[in-house]
């Protein structure tokens, strides 16, 4: 790729990618690969800034254009705008670097005057349009299950916290190094309130903390005391709480399908100095030698309570799945109590706001008793309990904070 700015012409490669294939960012990056690695972060953060804001983007476009360009040059004004309305860049930084960039394509050129006066008018009267609109709403889908779950008032909520960029959390190794508005929350997660270049921050090259929200570092610490137990992460990979796992003295095995992703875990254990067993199997082709001390389950799901992170989830799944993911946990849950010790401890745990993947798998089953967490202990608020003693976490929740990632947490003990 050339061009005057790669960080922005990459942004809108990617938004173009994802808007045009239907795939997540994070298999779409590749298209990233020839960039400076703070150029790289700037093009995600600037494409993630506008997959937030993008049908209250294109609410704002539809006024100005006439008719559709292609979808190269659509992504370049989407990408100008979010950086106008929703980062406050300077309108002629943004509005010359998406003409320039333009111009710099033989193809698109003749784009270039058509992008330069919507973009104006982005700048002008556009503002006006762009204040009078709420934040975007959620597919129908997957909007109606969540009102039915949790209400109008929480759905507009969280709708809101998707709108916004997410804080970075990290997850520490043991003591933290200095980090300019770094914020500890009570639950031991540092928050920072802009992510910024990750491999760029104090301890990364030391392994001293891991990026994780601060919602999915809960499932290990409700697991209390793991020091000397034998735990199976069972869907270990990337490795988030198999690092915790293993930071906190447990002896950990940790299992994943999916060798790439495991190719990550690798890489994390590796950064961080923590050590693991690896075993790249499918749960239901595998079985271990010997029962745990303890089992992390956490299930492949719709990733529905990851939103915020992933703002063009809504854009690129919908409801079929769910069905399908739904049974596969079930199988997983049944699978991963019989490999319990008697007295041993299971979590399950997904990062979904639907029920169907989080309240609605944890039946009565004989032998195994359901245990109530405490969400005070934790450094947590009494309202994230269900009725029955689970966690249900939402990214509304903190969200004066910056909220945090949708998660069900269960703890499940079977009988000694
Ligand atoms: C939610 S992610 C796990 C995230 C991980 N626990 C962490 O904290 O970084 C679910 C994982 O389940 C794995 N998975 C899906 N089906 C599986 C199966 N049949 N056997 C083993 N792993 C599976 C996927 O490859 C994926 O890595």
């Amino acid at each position: 790729m050339s061009g005057p700015d790669r960080a922005r012409l990459g942004a809108a490669a990617l938004l173009e990618r994802i808007t045009q294939e239907r795939v997540m960012l994070t298999e779409a990056t590749d298209i990233l690969e020839s960039l400076a690695p703070q150029d790289r972060a700037r093009a995600q953060r600037l494409a993630l800034t506008a997959l937030r804001q993008l049908p209250r983007i294109d609410a704002v476009l539809a006024r100005f254009l006439k008719k559709p360009p292609p979808p190269q040059v659509r992504a370049v004004i989407q990408i100008a705008t979010a950086e106008m309305l929703v980062l406050d860049t300077p309108a002629h930084g943004a509005v010359d670097a998406a003409v320039s960039g333009l111009k710099a394509d033989k193809r698109m050129m003749k784009f270039a005057g058509l992008t330069n006066a919507v973009l104006r008018k982005v700048d002008g009267p556009g503002r006006e349009v762009w204040a009078g609109l709420k934040p975007p709403r959620l597919p129908k889908w997957l909007r109606g299950r969540l009102m039915s779950a949790y209400g109008s008032d929480a759905v507009a909520a969280m709708e809101a916290v998707f709108a916004s960029e997410p804080p970075l959390d990290l997850t520490p190794k043991g003591p933290m190094p200095d980090m300019d508005g770094a914020i500890p929350l009570p639950t031991g997660t540092i928050r920072l309130p802009r992510a910024g270049q990750v491999t760029a921050l104090p301890g990364f090259e030391e392994g001293a903390w891991w990026v994780q929200d601060a919602a999915a570092a809960l499932p290990v610490r409700v697991l209390g005391d793991v020091a000397g137990k034998h735990v199976l992460d069972l869907c270990a990979a990337p490795g988030g709480k198999t690092m915790q796992l293993a930071a906190a003295g447990a002896r950990v095995t940790a299992l994943d399908i999916s060798n790439a992703r495991l190719k990550r875990l690798r890489a994390n254990l590796e950064r961080t100095g923590l050590g693991a067993g690896i075993i790249a199997a499918d749960a239901f082709e595998w079985t271990p030698d010997a029962p745990f001390d303890a089992i992390m389950l956490d299930a492949p799901c719709s990733a529905t309570g990851t939103i915020r992170r992933h703002p063009e989830l809504p854009l690129v799944r919908d409801s079929k799945a769910v069905a399908q993911l739904a049974k596969l946990q079930a199988a997983l849950l049944d699978r991963a109590l019989a490999w319990l010790k008697p007295g041993g401890d299971l979590i399950y745990c997904t990062c979904s706001l639907l029920p169907e993947e989080g309240e609605a798998q944890i039946t009565p089953r004989s032998g195994i008793t359901s245990l109530a967490i405490d969400p005070i202990a934790l450094g947590g608020e009494p309202h994230w309990t269900t009725k029955d003693g689970h966690l249900r976490l939402r990214p509304d929740f903190w969200a004066d904070r910056g909220g945090m990632d949708g998660f069900f947490i269960a703890h499940l003990r079977k009988d000694a």
